[in-house]
């Protein structure tokens, strides 16, 4: 009995502290899944396109926007892959008004022909959500030769948007919602060598592109002006979905042994899950009270902040003029 006692007191300190630090541990992860967008609205009769939403935070918004009841579009660049997500989507909403579109965000023709489909198919669009996005790319570049991270998540969003602007002011008041990052914080517009080819770096690449999005989010709000169609941008935090996919950590089979049992674990406490991760994209689509904002930029389902350099609008109109010729916008 006596070295039972002895065996539970020299183990209680242990228990003890894994207890703390476990409650630690749960209170940061509470802090940290950030803001939510609680406001209760139903978005029946509403038509929406969300780029890249056959996964990670595309798929939570698709998932939201569906069981609010609105018409949503998949513009997805895997037919496989989107389908599986739509049937999953429909499944748990029970909304049949998801449809799942080819739209390869690095070729300008299959971004045309999503947009040409898409307006035979529908009269309307009240909210596209510009979503999809590339992170941490080797040095690859799109079917038209730009950058990846640059022709992906700017180019192909800035030519997907434009053919559609005419639907979205016929159905104001209607937004598009581009997803952002706080990475355009390290961002620069490298106007010498947009498409990085006389030096390459995954991380330099992305942050110019999130840069380019906030930039692009600026200058469509003022040409917007008095349309009834607002543009906002947003960062959604760090989120645990397949982002990271391209990074050393999920490219052999140890590295991701290592990841599942050491970094996933450590890092649990301070990644939004993927549903949170979407609540200011939702908060930016949804909210009624951001009908007439417009030209913002939101993290954590409130306004915040963007750098210095998202705020020159001189480069604005610089990448305003040289994306209209690198997407071949007839003027
Ligand atoms: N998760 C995070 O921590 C953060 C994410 N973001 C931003 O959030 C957005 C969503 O990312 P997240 O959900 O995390 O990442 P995921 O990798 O989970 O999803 C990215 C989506 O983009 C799609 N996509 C990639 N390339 C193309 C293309 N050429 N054409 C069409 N679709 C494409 C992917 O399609 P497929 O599945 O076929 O590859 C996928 O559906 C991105 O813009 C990202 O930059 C910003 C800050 C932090
Ligand atoms: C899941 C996971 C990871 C995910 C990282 C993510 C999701 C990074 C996203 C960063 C972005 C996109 C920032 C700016 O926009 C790590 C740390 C690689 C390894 C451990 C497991």
């Amino acid at each position: 009995m006596e070295i039972v006692i002895r065996f539970l007191q020299s183990i209680a300190p242990v228990f003890l502290a894994h207890g703390i630090v476990g409650i630690i541990a749960f209170c940061v992860r509470l802090y940290m899944q950030g803001g939510k967008f609680r406001k209760q609205t139903d978005e029946t009769g509403k038509v929406a396109i969300v780029t890249g939403g056959n996964t990670g935070l595309g798929k939570e918004t698709v998932m939201e926007l569906a069981r609010r009841g609105a018409t949503v579009y998949m513009a997805c660049r895997n037919k496989e892959k989107v389908e599986r997500a739509r049937r999953e989507i429909v499944k748990e909403t029970g909304n049949s008004n998801v449809f799942s579109r080819e739209c390869d965000l690095s070729s300008l023709d299959s971004i045309r022909k999503f947009a040409e489909n898409f307006k035979k198919e529908q009269r309307v669009l009240h909210i596209l959500i510009n979503n999809a996005g590339v992170f941490w790319e080797p040095h690859r570049l799109t079917k038209e030769g730009f950058e990846m991270h640059l022709g992906v998540n700017h180019i192909g969003h800035f030519l997907l948007t434009n053919l559609l602007l005419g639907v979205l002011e016929r159905s104001a008041p209607s937004r598009v919602v581009v997803v952002a990052s706080r990475a355009h914080e390290r961002g620069q517009i490298k106007v010498d060598d947009i498409n990085s080819s006389d030096f390459y770096d995954e991380g330099v690449a992305y942050c110019q592109s999130k840069l380019a999005n906030i930039l692009f989010t600026r200058e469509l709000a003022k040409r917007l002006e008095g349309t009834g169609v607002t543009v906002n941008a947003l960062n959604p935090g760090i989120a645990d979905t397949e982002i990271a996919r391209n990074m050393i950590f999920f490219q052999t089979k140890f590295a991701q042994y290592v990841v599942e049992t050491i970094l996933r674990p450590l890092l649990w406490a301070v990644m939004k899950t993927p549903k949170n991760g979407a609540q200011t994209t939702l908060y930016a689509a949804l909210d009624p009270d951001l009908e007439r904002v417009s030209g913002q930029y939101f993290s954590d389902c409130a306004l915040a902040p963007v750098a210095p350099a998202a705020l020159d609008d001189q480069m604005a109109q610089w990448l305003w003029a040289q994306s209209e010729k690198w997407a071949k916008i007839a003027l």
